[in-house]
């Protein structure tokens, strides 16, 4: 059995409904569907995702919600209507839709959660309601059905272990299975939402739980390439690659998968196709253990991020102070505040942090704390920070990337921060300024392809 996920690319209007549909029946082994929320249809678009943020966010203003309302509908409605769906099937999604408002939440971020997640619910409905339409048996699963449990942090959630045993007691047959993507019930049975772009998860988890033979991820693209394709032209299309390469790359930036959801799959030795929903037939990228892999090239991918901020600090004899980095630590944690890397010299320490969570108050209690603390010689705050990395198995024991990698940007004025290299032995860390961090990419890019 293999599970399939579409993201919201795939499931953006009645057209690429029809894709999925041909590729779902085509292959009785696709039994379990995972579906994102309608995508954008035109790079202007807004993907309903968004649209159920903004429906949120007017509620919560007391403002009008009906025409973000009528605007929802009608994407579901296009789509049903491109199967010639009777229109009484959609009245639920209409009345589901307006009695958002009208139940309880904890609070405004679980409201906010419950909103977001109709997006992958009511395509899921809505793409069961079309397959039986077409004499294709098809069932629609309810995460709280099928005990899809998550922490009670309702737009950043994580899987619960006991999700997996609940998976173990589920009953199927040979019908469809279509679940929506993108969130769990907490242990207090609320809505909570993984982060965005979370139907990958949701992918993962499932294929772990219900041990298939093989995760497909289906998405707009070919392929996952060496470089994000929005940056370099027809960039070398990856065949193969490690877990723990698309882990690395997807964190720092390879947006097509959810770097979270390689967890559920490495715990469950699920195997993961990234393929095209608009040319199924074409092979795309297979994930796999490393004990199955065979390195093709030195450098597998080069990617940039650009959500970070970083905290120097310079302190003469700060590697004889004791303590002194747990001090730092210590204050991070009374603030509330996690460090993504923390690279370091003799006297110097780079604190990198993810920007979303830092406020100006926050950096500022940050830096009172540790002047009071540490007394360092100098202390200041970049805030456009960029991380790149290059990433790939056979990196490993290799003499000269390094070498390679500054050469390639040398010649073009990008001053590098930091380097990072050995904490992974498959990657290599640049910390540079968000502006220079496109160029970088692709000047590396042009050294190892
Ligand atoms: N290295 C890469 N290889 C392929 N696609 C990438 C890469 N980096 C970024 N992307 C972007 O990821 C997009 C697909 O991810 P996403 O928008 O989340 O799709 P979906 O709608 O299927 O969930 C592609 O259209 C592409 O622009
Ligand atoms: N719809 C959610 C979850 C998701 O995975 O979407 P997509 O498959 O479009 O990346 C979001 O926009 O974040």
């Amino acid at each position: 059995m293999k599970v399939v996920k579409f993201g919201g690319s795939s499931l953006a209007n009645g057209e690429q409904f029809k894709k999925v549909i041909q590729i779902v029946t085509s292959d009785p082994s696709r039994q379990v569907i995972i579906t994102s929320a309608p995508g954008k249809r035109f790079a202007e678009d807004t993907k309903v995702t968004d649209l159920l943020i903004a429906y949120a966010e007017h509620f919560l203003d007391y403002e009008d919600t009906s025409a973000i309302q009528a605007v929802i509908f009608s994407r579901y409605q296009e789509i049903a209507q491109t199967f010639e769906l009777p229109a009484d099937q959609l009245v639920w999604l209409k009345k589901e839709l307006r009695k958002l408002q009208e139940k309880t939440y904890p609070n405004a971020a679980y409201l906010l959660a419950a909103f977001k997640a109709h997006g992958e619910y009511f395509n899921a409905r809505l793409l069961t309601l079309i397959l039986n339409h077409l004499g294709v048996p098809a069932r629609f699963v309810d995460p709280r059905e099928i005990g899809l449990l998550v922490t009670s942090d309702p737009n950043n959630a994580s899987v619960l272990p006991d999700t997996y045993e609940n998976f173990e007691k589920f009953k199927y047959g040979s019908e469809k299975l279509i679940l929506p993507g993108f969130f769990g019930v907490t242990a207090e049975g609320e809505i909570a939402t993984f982060s965005r772009g979370g139907s990958d998860i949701t992918g993962a988890i499932v294929a772990r739980g219900l041990h298939a033979e093989l995760y497909e991820n289906f998405t707009d693209v070919d392929a996952i390439y060496a470089a994000n394709p929005r940056l370099v032209k027809n960039p070398y299309a990856i065949t193969k690659m490690t877990y723990r390469e698309m882990r690395e790359l997807s964190y720092a930036g390879f947006s097509v998968f959810h770097d979270e959801a390689i967890v559920p799959a490495i715990e469950g030795r699920v195997k993961i196709n990234v393929k095209n929903t608009n040319h199924p037939d074409r092979p795309g990228t297979m994930i796999i253990p490393y004990q199955e892999f065979t390195p093709l090239t030195r450098v597998t991918g080069i990617t940039s991020s650009k959500h970070f901020a970083a905290l120097y600090l310079h302190k003469f004899l700060l590697n004889k102070g004791a303590g002194l980095t747990l001090k730092i630590l210590n204050i991070l944690y009374k603030h509330g505040i996690s460090y993504e890397h923390m690279p370091s010299g003799i006297d110097d320490l780079t604190i990198i942090f993810d920007k979303s969570q830092l406020t100006a108050e926050k950096k500022q209690a940050v830096s009172r704390d540790i002047r009071a603390a540490l007394r360092p010689d100098e202390l200041s705050w970049i805030d456009d920070y960029a991380l790149i990395m290059i990433v790939g198995e056979g990196m490993h024991n290799r003499i000269g990337i390094m070498k390679d990698i500054i050469l390639a940007i040398s010649d073009h004025n990008i001053n590098i921060h930091m380097i990072n290299q050995g904490a992974s032995e498959i990657s290599i860390m640049l910390g540079t300024k968000s502006a220079d961090a496109d160029r970088a990419v692709k000047y590396i890019y042009e050294a190892f392809f």
